[in-house]
C-alpha cells in the first residue's frame, strides 16, 4: 500500500530535509551545553511518532479524499514538530522571525486538515457500515462464499428459507429469482473472466438497492436469490422490478476495451411457504416458461 503514496512520501521528506537546511544556513549551531533535553525528547518524540502515524496512515489506505486531508494534516503537524525539534539545536536571527511564522502556521493548518479529514472519515464509515449491514446476516453465520460474488450460495440460501418458516412472523416473507438472459453470450463475447466481472456489477447494484434484512445469494450460475423477510408475493414482485429497473440501468464496461454492457433480467417470485426445495423448483421453472409466471408471479 505504500507504493501508492510514494510521491506523498518523498514530499514530506523533501519538506523535512528543506526545513533542515533553512536551519543550516540561516541559522547557527548551539553548542550542546545550551541544548534543552527535556525539549528535545518531547519534541523529537512529537517528530518520531508523527512519521510513525503518517506512514501507519498511508499504509493502511486506498488514495482518495480521506487519505489526502488526513496526510497532509498529519504532514503539517510533523513538520511544526520538527521545527520546533530543530529549534532546540540552532541559533535563528530572531529577527528573521521565520522559523516562529513556520511553526505557527504548520501546526492550525495541520489540526484543520486533521479535522475536516476525521470528518469525512466518519461519513465514509457510516457508508461502510450501512453495506456491512446489509452483508451482515452472511457474515453472522455463512462460512462457505461464493468465489466469484462473495454471496452465500443456494445451500445456504435453503437453510435460511427453513429459519423464516420456523419463525413466529405471521408472513415468513417471499422469495425472487433473477436471472440474467443470454449471459452465456457475454461469457462467449468477451470471456469468462468478463462474465465474472459482470456477475459482481450485478450482485454490487442489487445489495445497493436491498433493505438490510433481505439475504441476496447466487444460487446458481447467472441466477440470483433475494430472501425478503415480512415482505408478501406482490410486494416482493413490486420490489422485483425496481431491482430489474436498476440492473437493466447498469452499463458494465469490459476490462480489456472499455466496450459498454448492459443486460436484462427475468424474474419471479413467490411467498415462502411449503418446502424449499419445491419453491426454488417452482420459481425456477417460472423463470423458464414465463407462461407459468404469471401464476407464481401473484
Ligand atoms: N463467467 C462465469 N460464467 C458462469 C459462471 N457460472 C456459470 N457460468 C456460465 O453462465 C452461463 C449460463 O448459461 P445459461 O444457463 O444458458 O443462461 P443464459 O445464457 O442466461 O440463457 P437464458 O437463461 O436462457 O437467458 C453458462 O455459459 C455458464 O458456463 C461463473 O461463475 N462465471
Amino acid at each position: 500500500m505504500l507504493a501508492l503514496h510514494r510521491s506523498t512520501l518523498l514530499g514530506c521528506a523533501a519538506a523535512l530535509a528543506g526545513i533542515f537546511g533553512l536551519f543550516v544556513f540561516s541559522g547557527s549551531a548551539k553548542p550542546p551545553q545550551a541544548w534543552t533535553w527535556i525539549d528535545i525528547v518531547g519534541e523529537g518524540g512529537t517528530t518520531l511518532m508523527c512519521a510513525l502515524w503518517l506512514v501507519f496512515l498511508l499504509d493502511g489506505r486506498p488514495r482518495g479524499r480521506v487519505t489526502r486531508l488526513l496526510a497532509g494534516g498529519l504532514a503539517a503537524v510533523l513538520l511544526a514538530a520538527w521545527t520546533d525539534c530543530l529549534d532546540e539545536f540552532f541559533q535563528v536571527d530572531k529577527l528573521q522571525r521565520w522559523d516562529n511564522l513556520l511553526e505557527g502556521t504548520l501546526m492550525p493548518v495541520g489540526v484543520i486538515l486533521l479535522t475536516a479529514g476525521l470528518y469525512f472519515w466518519r461519513e465514509e464509515q457510516s457508508a461502510l457500515s450501512r453495506q456491512l449491514r446489509k452483508r451482515e446476516r452472511l457474515f453472522r453465520e455463512h462460512r462457505a462464499f461464493d468465489r466469484v460474488t462473495q454471496l452465500a450460495d443456494a445451500e445456504y440460501l435453503v437453510q435460511q428459507i427453513r429459519l423464516e418458516l420456523s419463525g413466529q412472523q405471521a408472513t415468513s416473507g417471499a422469495l425472487v429469482l433473477f436471472d440474467i438472459d443470454d449471459f452465456h453470450r457475454i461469457n462467449h463475447t468477451f470471456g469468462p473472466s468478463e462474465g465474472d466481472r459482470v456477475l459482481q456489477a450485478v450482485a454490487q447494484v442489487m445489495l445497493l438497492n436491498l433493505r438490510n434484512a433481505d439475504l441476496l445469494c447466487r444460487y446458481a450460475g447467472d441466477r440470483f436469490a433475494v430472501l425478503m423477510p415480512g415482505r408478501d408475493a406482490a410486494q416482493a414482485l413490486r420490489h422485483a422490478a425496481r431491482l430489474a429497473r436498476a440492473i437493466e440501468g447498469l452499463t458494465h464496461h469490459t476490462c480489456a476495451d472499455d466496450q459498454a454492457i448492459s443486460f436484462t433480467v427475468r424474474y419471479s417470485a413467490s411467498s415462502i411457504d411449503g418446502e424449499p426445495e419445491a419453491l426454488l423448483g417452482a420459481l425456477n421453472r417460472a423463470i423458464e416458461h414465463p407462461a407459468h409466471w404469471a401464476t407464481h408471479a401473484a
